[in-house]
């Protein structure tokens, strides 16, 4: 039977799949695609993870091959991805993983996918501000951006780069000159703040962190990382010293790992579990599941700023309900005040990197 030119692409690419550089080097001899009995593939989503052989989007590769709502899983990273890919490859759940390895193969990492997880940049070292890693990442973000505008252009973006601050802003603008932008699909990954959050007040309260929920609203940077100590869950009162403690350990949770790993990175495992944990949200919106709540930041309207995080309702659409940051105290006032001052200005430098 002829086959079109387009099948015959189809089969030598999945045969390449089959028969991996690795195994050609050890001279095991290829399967032929139409000798396998494979159906290969749980029902489910299709996720890209870009920047995946990192110290975040390593862990994050094997967790989301854990993640049932995922059918296929691809790799995509300048460096090293067939090697991750092949690890991960061999674990024995639902997703399918193909690895991606540098530009050229940018377009078919992302085409076809539902959610793009984005921990692709450099981290920062001992004394380095977040807006310090902006000069390099800003770039990498546009480029990485400007390819789901072409071949996903309907996928959630889930944007862990940093400064998360100025990068989400750069990926609306990329979005926008490119006509494809939806600010319900652009979330800005603020979950590391929340978990610490939950983990640090459930210690001073001597409780279970996972009954604990904290919101934690306005961006993720130092004084910007605003924890609303004032709507914890279970409702709980802190002296003023506890106010102090919490809410400086949690803006500056971040900077706490950044120092203990003294110059060889900042957090990968507790953040790829926080992304692990945000990307189930997303994927469980995506199918339907109602009552999905995460903090994120996100195009808002919430406060005079263009962006803003706050706790969203994520759907089938994305973040599908922005909620009001709800009743705050004096300290809580005095630190949005500050926190919506600084982030103006990352905002603003994330939009005039696109615009310039
Ligand atoms: N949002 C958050 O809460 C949060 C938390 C932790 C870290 N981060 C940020 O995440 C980023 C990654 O951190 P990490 O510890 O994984 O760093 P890392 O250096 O270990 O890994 C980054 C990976 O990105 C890859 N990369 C670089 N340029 C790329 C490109 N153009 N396309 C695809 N991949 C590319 C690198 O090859 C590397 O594998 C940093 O910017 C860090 O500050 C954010
Ligand atoms: O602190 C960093 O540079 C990484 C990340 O933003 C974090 O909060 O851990």
């Amino acid at each position: 039977m002829q086959q079109s030119a387009e099948a015959s692409r189809r089969i030598a690419a999945l045969s390449a799949q089959l028969h991996p550089p690795g195994l050609q080097m050890q001279g095991i001899p290829p399967l032929r695609l139409e000798n396998c009995r494979a159906k290969g593939g749980a029902p489910g989503f299709k996720v890209a993870i870009l920047g995946a052989a990192g110290g975040i989007g390593q862990p994050l590769s094997l967790l989301m091959k854990m993640n049932p709502l995922v059918s296929v899983l691809h790799l995509y990273d300048v460096v090293n991805s067939p090697g991750v890919t092949a690890d991960v490859s061999h674990m024995d759940t639902g997703a399918v993983v193909r690895g991606f390895l540098g530009a050229p193969q940018l377009e078919n990492a992302l085409t076809g996918m539902d959610i793009v997880i984005i921990p692709a940049g450099v981290p920062r070292k001992p004394g380095m501000t977040r807006d310090d890693l902006f000069k390099i990442n800003a770039g990498i973000v546009r480029t990485l951006c400007e390819g789901v505008a072409k071949c996903c252009p309907n996928a959630i973006v889930n944007l862990i780069s940093n400064p998360v601050n100025s990068t989400v802003p750069i990926a609306a603008e990329v979005f926008k000159k490119a006509g494809t932008y939806d600010p319900k699909r652009l979330l800005g990954v603020t979950t590391l703040d929340v978990v610490r959050a939950n983990t640090f007040v459930a210690e001073v309260l001597g409780m279970d962190p996972r009954e604990v929920d904290v919101p934690v609203i306005g961006g993720h940077s130092g004084i910007t990382i605003l924890p609303l100590l004032s709507q914890v869950k279970p409702a709980s009162s802190f002296t003023s010293e506890e106010i102090d403690y919490l809410t400086n350990r949690i803006q500056n949770g971040g900077t706490e790992v950044v120092e203990a790993k003294a110059g060889t990175g900042s957090a990968t495992l507790s953040m790829a579990y926080a992304a692990a944990k945000f990307a189930n949200s997303c994927l469980r919106g995506l199918k339907g599941d109602a009552g999905v709540v995460e903090c994120a930041f996100v195009a808002s309207q919430v406060t005079e700023l263009p962006f803003f995080a706050t706790k969203v309702r994520l759907g089938r659409g994305g973040a599908e309900e922005i909620f009001p940051i709800g009743p705050l105290n004096e300290y809580e006032r005095v630190g949005l005040e500050k926190a919506k001052k600084e982030l103006a200005g990352s905002i603003e430098k994330g939009v005039s990197f696109i615009r310039k």
